[in-house]
């Protein structure tokens, strides 16, 4: 790895226009530079053949692409596939491509690990080992072989979204800029347990769709199950929601694993009505994938059309998930565990 160079990668348009001031090239090759990103998506400066060789050699002592492709991927019999990326600090993080009839969506990772340790999740467990770059954030769109059949994007791999607001706020601005994917802002969910006052600095400066993690909307509760509850309230997360328009263009959802003889009662679902009232959203039911060494199962299917039909008969639009890449463990954090074991070993 060319460390002692810069990736271009993850560098907006006004920065491009610096990095080309600063090597003394033509004020256009910043706008050359972004397209050869962002729509071409090159894998060397070799290849942005507009911008004149000399200049290429420069650009090459100082800066790099700063894509990596991935270095494992599993393929589930339903046409999930994992992949494992690297990082540009040689780690390792997972990204989840989901074709389903006409769209194609693809989870992302926002950290290697988190520190939100939820008692739930693979990649709480996992511990927090640092935040991806915009850099890294991105390669796992431009360094994706199916990137051009992509529809969505959902920050709902490792990490924990509002923990690295800036690089997350960066890599979306990309995505959606006009000299970058110029994707609109409602092809992108970005998915969070609630951290005060990052979530609101989120909505502000995004126009993402906002996906709120609840599984619990009883306080005590969701703190066993979450312990961001301590940090932020889901009171406070809502109370704070209710401030903002999710009635048109974006959406508010919030997410929910139904966990068997835990969270699974007309008493949560009655609880959830009065938590959620007035607010326009929608509630997607999760099914819990298994991890090893929880005591916590899933509930039944007729438990969760009981809670889906309910909620939705009480004026909160409710779905079931459907489960993808089930036989390849597609519930993050369990390949880029096995990797890190590896490493470690
Ligand atoms: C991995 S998180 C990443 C985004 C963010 N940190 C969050 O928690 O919303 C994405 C979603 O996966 C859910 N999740 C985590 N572990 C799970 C598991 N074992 N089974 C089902 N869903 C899980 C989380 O609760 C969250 O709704
Ligand atoms: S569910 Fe989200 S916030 Fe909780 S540990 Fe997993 S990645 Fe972190």
């Amino acid at each position: 790895m060319e460390q002692s160079t810069t990736p271009l990668l993850g560098l907006t348009l006004n920065e491009l226009k610096d990095v080309a001031k600063a090597m003394g090239m033509p004020a256009f090759a910043g706008a050359q530079m972004a397209k050869w990103l962002y729509t071409q998506h090159v894998s060397s400066i070799d290849d942005m053949l507009n911008i004149s060789k000399a200049n290429r050699e420069k650009l090459k002592q100082h800066y790099r692409i700063g894509c990596l492709p991935p270095a494992d991927c599993q393929k589930s019999v339903d046409g999930t596939i994992k992949y494992l990326f690297p990082t540009e600090s040689g780690k390792f993080v997972e990204t989840v491509y989901i074709p389903d009839k006409d769209r194609a969506t693809l989870c992302v990772s926002s950290q290697v690990g988190c520190k939100m340790n939820c008692l739930f999740c693979q990649t709480g467990k996992q511990g927090f080992e640092g935040s991806l770059t915009a850099t890294d954030i991105l390669n796992q769109i431009y360094s994706l072989p199916e990137r051009d059949k992509l529809t969505n994007i959902v920050f709902m791999g490792q990490g924990e979204p509002m923990d690295n607001l800036d690089n997350v706020l960066r890599a979306t601005e990309i995505l959606t800029a006009d000299y970058g994917y110029a994707w609109s802002p409602k092809r992108i969910t970005v998915s969070s347990v609630g951290v005060k006052n990052k979530l609101k600095r989120f909505i502000e400066e995004s126009e993402c769709h906002v996906a709120i993690s609840l599984h619990s909307p009883v306080h005590e509760q969701r703190a066993m199950l979450m312990p961001a509850e301590k940090g932020m309230p889901i009171a406070d997360v809502v109370e704070l929601l209710r401030n903002y328009d999710f009635s048109h263009q974006r959406r508010l959802s919030f997410e929910y694993i139904v966990f068997g003889g835990l969270n699974d009662s007309m008493v949560f679902a009655k609880e959830i009505i009065r938590l959620l009232r007035g607010l326009d959203c929608r509630i997607n039911l999760i099914r819990f994938h298994q991890i090893p060494g929880v005591d916590l199962h899933g509930a039944d299917d007729a438990t969760m059309e009981k809670l889906r039909d309910y909620l939705t008969s009480h004026g909160v639009f409710t779905t079931i998930r459907a489960s993808r890449g089930q036989d390849i463990y597609a519930a993050c954090g369990l390949l880029s565990t096995a990797r890190k074991e590896s490493q470690d070993k």
